[in-house]
């Protein structure tokens, strides 16, 4: 499809599920898993995912009344404009300014610079009725810094931008199809007046008389809404990487090369160590992102009913978890679905194999949402802190409670001693406590080594990154392992999951055994031993790959790759495809007689010469 034809069709599918929605009708659970296997970026994750939630979220009662009833009945509809073209991670240095003239009891919504302009917002470029707009508060000549608003952009009766307001799409994407569905778009203000009560002002308030009201709870509230969506992406991360292992796992399994005894049957590529190598851990890392991804839903939902109950102590950790998980899942599934690509070998590459197809949509999750680099200097920063106040006799809690038993983490040796100590759940735990805590504590030490705490801050970034994915990495295999001590159905899953977890955290232990040596959590000969029961799990794994992966319930439509369907007949589908192909649709191509022929005959004519 063209770009238009891609875009309208996404229209048109989004707007037949919310007529599903309604007629059958489905519960917002559904709605949610319907509006998933529409499986295309499109205005309603916008509205319903950041419009919706950023109103419940920052709006008083009285706004809530009056937006809801019609956001939820898409009577309007929204999305979530923050980012501009010139500041996207800072949001604090978002220049639009919405400027409050007592006089007309209305604000001034400006973009004083190119660069001021928002950029990016999805659903914004060619749909969106209305937005949330983040601009600098201004009252009375002074800068209150940057609030939530909700602002009408077009006409409702001919769509038009309402005047004052210069609206477009941002252009053409990575990828073919990809995130194009999308209408990323941009947005000028010259001077646009909102009544005062658009203004979002659950946490801060501007009185009639144009006095500002600071908010009396903690102003980073209004960064929930990202809070809440970067918990979703840890999910969605282990959706995208099952997709992608499940193609090649299957394929892995269909494909033969090399290996032939007495011309008797090639060996299936899946049963090469380098392949599975590459394989399980990915394998493993979708269990284990879904899993993490249900605890991190548990945790927001007990942050937002401490929350209402005014409780604030759980916010920063509940920060620092959904931003560096966001970043460390999505980092991960990009990579993984480019591994996996590669470990189809050359029909990977084919658009057919599915996989392009999902990189390419994938991979802006990297970025969205907040970069991932960015949120990982979040959790070092919460991290530093934790260490600074380590002995103060406040005891860190929650995913820092390892943090409290320093004295032993920093001290002692790992007591691995055979290949299946590296089965025991409190050994592995310990060992990546112990990683996670070195890396902190030497980050926190040379950061005291600085007079200027920010510059030194800045001085480490790359080592602070490497701190807060530790930590992170620490939390995915503390979680999987709790899993497995939980109640799980089914016969044998258990030992399955078992096999799936330890690969999960020994992978991560052959990856990153600079870490684990430089910081002597592990000697070289317990590295050694961890790679030989790394190799034993993939054994162990093998007969099941393709169980554990058909387990992901994906329908043939749902993963739209010749290379991962469920019956493995690969090869005769490779050709149907083959022969769709436009340049099929003739013999000789377009452009033979104009290009190819005249070419030809000189070269015949100057040869018979
Ligand atoms: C549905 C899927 C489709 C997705 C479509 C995509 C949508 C989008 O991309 S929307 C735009 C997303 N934009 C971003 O994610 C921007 C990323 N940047 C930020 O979030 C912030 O600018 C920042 C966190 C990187 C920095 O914020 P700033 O206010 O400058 O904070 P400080 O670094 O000075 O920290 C102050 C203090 O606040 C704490 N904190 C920061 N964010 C939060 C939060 N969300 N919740 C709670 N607390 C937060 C931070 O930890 C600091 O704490 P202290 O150290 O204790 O002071
Ligand atoms: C597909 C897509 C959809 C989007 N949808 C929306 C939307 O609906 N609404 C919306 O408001 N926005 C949206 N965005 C914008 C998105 O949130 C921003 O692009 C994102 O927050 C990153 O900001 P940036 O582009 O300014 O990157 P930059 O901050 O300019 O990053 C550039 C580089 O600088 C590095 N960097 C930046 N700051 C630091 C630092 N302090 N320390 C070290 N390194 C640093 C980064 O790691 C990165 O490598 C979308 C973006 C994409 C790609």
């Amino acid at each position: 499809m063209t770009r238009k034809e891609l875009f309208k069709n996404t229209l048109r599918k989004s707007v037949h599920a919310w007529k599903l929605i309604n007629e059958l009708p489905l519960s917002d659970d559904e709605s949610l898993m319907l509006r998933h296997f529409m499986d295309q970026p499109g205005f309603l994750d916008l509205h319903w995912r950041m419009f919706v939630p950023a109103i419940k979220g920052q709006g008083t009662e009285e706004q809530k009344q009056k937006w809801l009833p019609l956001a939820n009945k898409m009577q309007i509809i929204g999305c979530y404009a923050q980012t501009e073209l010139g500041h996207g991670s800072n949001v604090q240095g978002l220049e639009t300014t919405a400027t409050f003239d007592p006089q007309t009891d209305q604000f001034i919504l400006h973009s004083p610079t190119q660069t001021s302009s928002k950029w990016w917002p999805g659903g914004l470029g060619k749909v969106s009725t209305h937005a949330v707009i983040y601009a600098r508060l201004i009252t009375d000549g002074k800068d209150h810094g940057v609030h939530g608003f909700i602002v009408q952009l077009r006409n409702m009766d001919d769509h038009s931008p309402l005047p004052g307001i210069t609206i477009g799409d941002i252009g053409v994407k990575f990828g073919n199809g990809a995130y194009n569905s999308m209408d990323n778009g941009f947005l000028m203000f010259d001077k646009f007046c909102i009544p005062r009560d658009q203004m979002l002002m659950r946490l801060s308030k501007v009185t009639r008389e144009g006095k500002y009201v600071p908010s009396d709870v903690p102003r980073q509230l209004m960064y929930g809404t990202m809070v809440s969506v970067r918990q979703t992406i840890v999910s969605n991360a282990s959706i995208a990487m099952a997709r992608a292992v499940c193609i090649a796992t299957r394929y892995s399994a269909v494909r033969r090369q090399f290996g032939s005894q007495n011309g008797g049957i090639e060996t299936q590529v899946i049963d090469y160590k380098t392949q599975q190598n590459r394989l399980f851990p990915l394998l493993a890392s979708a269990y284990a992102f879904r899993f993490v991804g249900e605890w991190l839903k548990w945790l927001y939902t007990d942050v937002t009913q401490r929350l209402e109950a005014s409780d604030f102590a759980t916010l920063p950790e509940a920060h620092a978890c959904t931003a560096g998980l966001k970043s460390m899942t999505t980092s991960a599934t990009s990579d993984g679905i480019e591994e996996c690509r590669k470990l189809c070998g050359g029909h990977g590459y084919l658009w057919c194999s599915g996989l392009p197809e999902l990189f390419a949509v994938y991979v802006p999750a990297c970025t969205y949402e907040g970069d991932n680099v960015v949120l990982q200097l979040q959790v070092a920063r919460f991290l530093m802190k934790t260490v600074s106040q380590l002995g103060s006799g406040k005891a860190p809690a929650g995913t820092t409670a390892y943090m409290g038993r320093a004295k032993h983490l920093l001290q002692c040796r790992s007591s691995i001693r055979k290949a299946e100590d590296w089965l025991n759940p409190a050994m592995v735990l310990e060992t990546f406590e112990a990683r996670a805590l070195r890396m902190a504590v030497s980050c926190a030490n040379n950061l005291s080594k600085f007079e200027n705490q920010e510059q030194g801050f800045s001085e480490l970034l790359a080592d602070l990154v490497e701190a807060a994915i530790a930590h992170c990495q620490l939390i995915v295999v503390s979680k999987f392992i709790v899993k497995l001590e939980g109640e799980i159905k089914g016969k044998g899953v258990k030992n399955q999951l078992k096999n799936l977890c330890y690969i999960y955290a020994l992978h991560l232990i052959h990856k990153h055994l600079g870490d684990f040596l430089s910081t002597n959590s592990i000697t070289s000969e317990q590295a050694s031993l961890a790679n030989h029961q790394l190799r034993s799990l993939y054994t162990q794994v093998r007969p099941n790959a393709v169980a554990l992966v058909d387990a992901f319930d994906y329908t043939d439509h749902y993963l739209g790759s010749v290379l991962g369907r469920y019956d493995g007949n690969v090869y005769p589908k490779l050709f149907e495809e083959a022969l769709k192909d436009p340049l099929n649709d003739t013999v000789v191509p377009d452009g033979y007689h104009e290009y190819i022929r005249p070419l030809i005959k000189q070269h015949l004519r100057s040869a018979r010469l």
